[in-house]
């Protein structure tokens, strides 16, 4: 058994259905999953975890959403050597910058040395039945490189 986080943030939802729907496929899998809102969260604590997934969605021109800023700034300072990660998100077609902050998260774990599992996860708007089988096929990738 893994020692999985789901670390997300959401305003109107969409973010927090991928989340939880990634925590109960993983639990079903037998996992060991923390599911929690960035917000509340602590970037240092990332490395006690076997892997990390992030789930954001994008604000303002293409940024991050102003409650992602702080922690996104703590990962700067962190070593996540061994741990893996994937980032997945909802966000809209609608804008120019589709789904930026998933490549933000992305970049900086990488930089932060994580172990990238799966290719990022950009999804429009609600999630469908689709984006969510993209979402367990992400989730596998993790597990996979967990094994
Ligand atoms: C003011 C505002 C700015 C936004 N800016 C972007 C953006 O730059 N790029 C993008 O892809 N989506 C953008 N979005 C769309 C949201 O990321 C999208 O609605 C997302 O699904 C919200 O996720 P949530 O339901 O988890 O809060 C913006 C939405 C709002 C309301």
């Amino acid at each position: 058994m893994s020692n999985i986080l789901i670390s997300y943030t959401s305003m109107t939802g969409h973010n927090e259905k991928i989340a939880k729907h990634l925590e109960s496929y993983l639990k079903q899998k037998n996992q060991d999953v923390t599911l929690e809102q960035l917000v509340d969260g602590d970037a240092y604590s990332l490395p006690d975890y076997d892997a990390v997934i992030v789930v954001t969605y994008t604000y303002h021109d293409g940024d991050l959403p102003d409650e992602a800023q702080d922690f996104f700034e703590d990962l700067k300072d962190v070593d996540l050597e061994g741990t893996e990660f994937a980032v997945a998100g909802s966000s809209s077609k609608t804008h120019i910058h589709f789904g930026r902050a998933v490549d933000y998260f992305t970049m900086q774990l990488n930089s932060s040395n994580g172990d990238q599992a799966a290719d990022s996860v950009k999804i429009n708007q609600e999630p469908d039945e689709d984006d969510l089988k993209r979402v367990d096929q992400l989730a596998d990738y993790v597990l996979k490189s967990l094994n």
